[in-house]
């Protein structure tokens, strides 16, 4: 069963002078074992959406149902925060253990389950660490091995869904790949994966669909090009396209008929053909 949003609307401050409407009527279904992007520009309600799926904030009105479980029931939420496991951006500020090792048993030890060293390694490896690190401090790690702890703590809860704000933000490009290795490995593992970026870059390499936010209300939700071709027509302010959907764009705005593609790689062909006169 997927995370369904059923008429969600999200009021700050509500009745007050302050009182912000951070989602409006907002219905959805998040699909399992895909990875969806959620893209929006700032305030449309990305990180208030996220925090609605884990039960973290719960509707001012209407429903989310996590596997049949609605969030707004204190009795579900132990179950969905198993399920539902949100990392923050930036996760590695949160460490806190001695030692890896701690770092990687504590979350799983809330929900009643001991990891044994042999466990750990594993989770280690899953993020391209192995078992050496086991017994050194989480604080003498680089920053993108802190990220891959980080994710690997929460990985032994064994989410079936995982949300990340940002989740290669300030890395560099190899600690960026290592994520989206990762990601993709957890996809195929059947784990469903939402992530919020800015990066179109990102969101068009790693997402099979996108939910776009704008003002609260969504804009534009489906399988990935057929989004990037909406906002070709669309133009939000402060949302950019991927850049080979800027080029789609530019060849189709001086008459060539080209295809909307999933990839730079596609997109160059297109332009081959163009140049080739065969379009
Ligand atoms: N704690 C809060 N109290 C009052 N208003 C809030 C609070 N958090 C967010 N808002 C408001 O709710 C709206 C949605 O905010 P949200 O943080 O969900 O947007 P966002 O899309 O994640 O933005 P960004 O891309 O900048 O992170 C914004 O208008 C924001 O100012």
């Amino acid at each position: 069963m997927p995370i369904t949003l059923k008429d969600v609307t999200f009021v700050y401050n509500p009745g007050t002078p302050m009182e912000v409407i951070a989602l409006n009527t907002i219905n959805l279904n998040f699909n399992e074992g895909i990875i969806t992007g959620i893209i929006g520009p700032t305030g449309s309600g990305k990180s208030t959406l996220l925090m609605l799926l884990n039960g973290l904030l719960t509707p001012t009105r209407g429903n989310v149902v996590v596997d049949g479980l609605v969030t707004s029931k204190k009795a579900n939420l132990k179950t969905i925060r198993q399920k539902v496991q949100l990392i923050f951006q930036y996760p590695e500020h949160q460490l806190f253990a001695e030692t890896v090792f701690d770092e990687l048993t504590f979350g799983p030890k809330n929900f009643g389950r001991e990891l044994t060293e042999g466990q750990a390694a594993e989770l280690l490896r899953q993020v391209g660490l192995d078992e050496t690190y086991l017994k050194r401090s989480p604080f003498e790690l680089s920053g993108g091995e802190k990220r891959r702890l980080a994710i690997a703590s929460v990985l032994g809860i064994s989410p079936k869904y995982l949300i990340l704000d940002e989740p290669a933000a300030a890395l560099d490009p190899v600690g960026k790949e290592t994520i989206y290795r990762l990601l993709l490995s957890l996809k195929k593992q059947g784990v469903t994966v939402i992530i919020v970026s800015h990066n179109m870059e990102e969101v068009a390499y790693l997402c099979d669909q996108i939910l776009v936010l704008d003002r609260g209300r969504i804009a534009a939700f489906g399988e990935k090009n057929e989004v990037f071709h909406k906002l070709m027509e669309k133009n939000i302010p402060g949302l950019s396209l991927p850049v080979y959907a800027q080029v789609i764009k530019l060849l189709q705005s001086r008459g060539h008929k080209v295809k909307m593609t999933a990839s730079l790689e596609e997109t160059v062909g297109e332009i081959i053909r163009v140049v080739r006169g065969d379009a």
